[in-house]
């Protein structure tokens, strides 16, 4: 699958944010993009689930019917998919190639499944692994988070013993950030992204 052929202008290295639900990955992207104006557009991708209370059609997801979402996938619109605590998620052309073509640092906040298909793409981006400190915590911040059912809670924990080793696997991840301390991982995050946000900088003063 091929977003950007290899011979177009370089542009910024996309990254990739994965690990668990409720490790922190959204909380993380809002304070970088909130810091960094102009420097990152997200990629909104698609997904089945509803709309929880805040988030915006557009911005957050495009909320999509089962139906709808894989007739587009059968139509080849999107660079991954994956079924994520039942429901469909996935990462079309369209929305990495809209934040490619502002010149921005694409950030795709995708599960492992997704990791594991962007690797076979030549997306090439910094592959970065959001962690909870324990368990234990992971669990009182979902709960505390208030968005989940019993049984999604479930699912999602029990999905995040996996995502949770699969980050321990040697060379699929860049960075790992144990998000202890926000302000401790989000000076990690911003570290591990500082080459990049500098060229964004120096490609958006010149232009
Ligand atoms: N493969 C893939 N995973 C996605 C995509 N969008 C979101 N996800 C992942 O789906 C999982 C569930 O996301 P969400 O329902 O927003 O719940 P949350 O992570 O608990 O906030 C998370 O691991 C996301 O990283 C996508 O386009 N592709
Ligand atoms: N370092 C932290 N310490 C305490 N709570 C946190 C921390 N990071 C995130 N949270 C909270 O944990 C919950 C899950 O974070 P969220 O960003 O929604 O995770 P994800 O996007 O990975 O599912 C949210 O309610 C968030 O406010």
């Amino acid at each position: 699958m091929f977003v950007r052929h290899k011979w177009s202008m370089a542009g910024p290295r996309p990254v990739v944010l994965s690990g668990p639900s409720g490790a922190g990955k959204s909380t993380l992207l809002k304070k970088l993009m909130k810091e960094y104006d102009n420097v990152f557009g997200f990629s909104v991708s698609h997904t089945t689930r509803n709309p929880r209370p805040g988030e915006e059609d557009g911005k957050d997801y495009h909320y999509v019917t089962r139906e709808v979402m894989q007739a587009s996938i059968d139509n080849g619109d999107f660079i991954e998919n994956a079924e994520f605590s039942g429901n469909l998620y996935g990462t079309s052309k369209a929305a990495v190639q809209d934040v490619q073509a502002k010149n921005l640092i694409c950030i795709l906040d995708i599960d492992m499944q997704g990791v594991k298909n962007i690797k076979c793409t030549d997306l090439n981006p910094i592959y970065i692994s959001i962690q909870p400190p324990s368990m234990a915590l992971l669990e009182k911040r979902l709960r505390d988070r208030n968005t989940e059912s019993e049984e999604s809670l479930c699912r999602r924990l029990n999905a995040a013993r996996v995502e949770m080793e699969f980050s321990k696997e040697p060379g699929v991840f860049d960075v790992v950030i144990v998000n202890d301390k926000l302000e401790d991982a989000y000076g990690k995050l911003r570290e591990a992204l500082v080459e990049e946000i500098n060229l964004v900088k120096k490609i958006n003063m010149s232009s």
